[in-house]
């Protein structure tokens, strides 16, 4: 039985980083949920005439691609702008991630994949899928350096307080997880982390169990 674990965290808590080392180094495969939201919204796409429907076709740069910083600065500091953008993107992003996980576990076998999710608490739509869950977590200090850092000089602070004020306190995803991976060290530090997530979670989390047990309780909107 495979192994479906859902990867989680904060805005740039260091889901990505952590996803490219199962990938590089233990071979996992990844579903990406950030690289799937920029697939579906590529030129020509349904998703973006949607998008240009809802948001005007300001949001469109002069080639007609979607101008993420322009969109980003409308939807993060406005709950229902967000949700809107939400409702459009969200069933193209899981239809996309739900057709992957097929492909990794029917035509590839594989007998463990990673769903790398930033929204999976939030929306809980993959929830029912997972076998197991894992949060990335480091403090909220170093969360605004990083992604500050990260966007460098491209976002004011006030957006990436609104970033990450638009997410679940991490402190919140952590208590629903049944992994924590605390990525509040150094970059160095982080490897030894991830390699213990990958011997816990091979040894001891039987699928049986999480399918059996945590599966139908996250469906029913329990806690794991
Ligand atoms: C608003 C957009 C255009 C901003 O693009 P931008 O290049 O600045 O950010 P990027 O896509 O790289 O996302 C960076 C991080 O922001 C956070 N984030 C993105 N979308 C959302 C959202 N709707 N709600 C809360 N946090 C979000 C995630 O932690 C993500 O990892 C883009 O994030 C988007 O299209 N979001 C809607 C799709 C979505 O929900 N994506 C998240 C994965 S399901
Ligand atoms: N332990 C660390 N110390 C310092 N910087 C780090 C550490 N871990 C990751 N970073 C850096 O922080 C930034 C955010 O990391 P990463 O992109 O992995 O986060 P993320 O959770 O995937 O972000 P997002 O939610 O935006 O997709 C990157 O620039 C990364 O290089």
């Amino acid at each position: 039985m495979p192994c479906i674990v859902g990867l989680t965290g904060g805005i740039a808590s260091g889901k990505s980083t952590v996803s490219r080392r199962l990938a590089e180094h233990h071979a996992i495969p990844i579903i990406d949920a950030d690289a799937i939201a920029r697939e579906v919204v590529a030129p020509g796409r349904p998703a973006l005439w949607l998008i240009a429907r809802a948001f005007g076709r300001d949001v469109l740069t002069a080639d007609g691609a979607l101008d993420r910083p322009r969109l980003g600065a409308m939807v993060f500091g406005d709950a229902a702008a967000r949700a809107r953008l939400n409702r459009i993107t969200h069933p193209f992003i899981i239809a996309t991630m739900a057709w992957r996980l097929g492909v990794a576990l029917l035509v590839r076998r594989a007998p463990l994949v990673v769903l790398d999710t930033p929204l999976l608490f939030e929306t809980r739509n993959l929830l029912p899928l997972c076998t197991a869950t894992v949060v990335v977590t480091c403090s909220r200090e170093q969360q605004m350096e990083r992604l500050m850092t990260r966007a460098d000089g491209t976002l004011t602070e006030v957006q990436a307080e609104q970033r990450i004020a638009s997410q679940m306190p991490l402190e919140q995803k952590a208590q629903m997880a049944d992994f924590v991976i605390d990525n509040g060290g150094t970059a160095d530090d982080l490897p030894e982390a991830i390699d213990r997530f990958v011997m816990a979670i091979s040894g001891s989390v039987p699928t049986w169990f999480g399918l059996l047990f945590l599966r139908p309780l996250r469906a029913m909107g329990g806690r794991s």
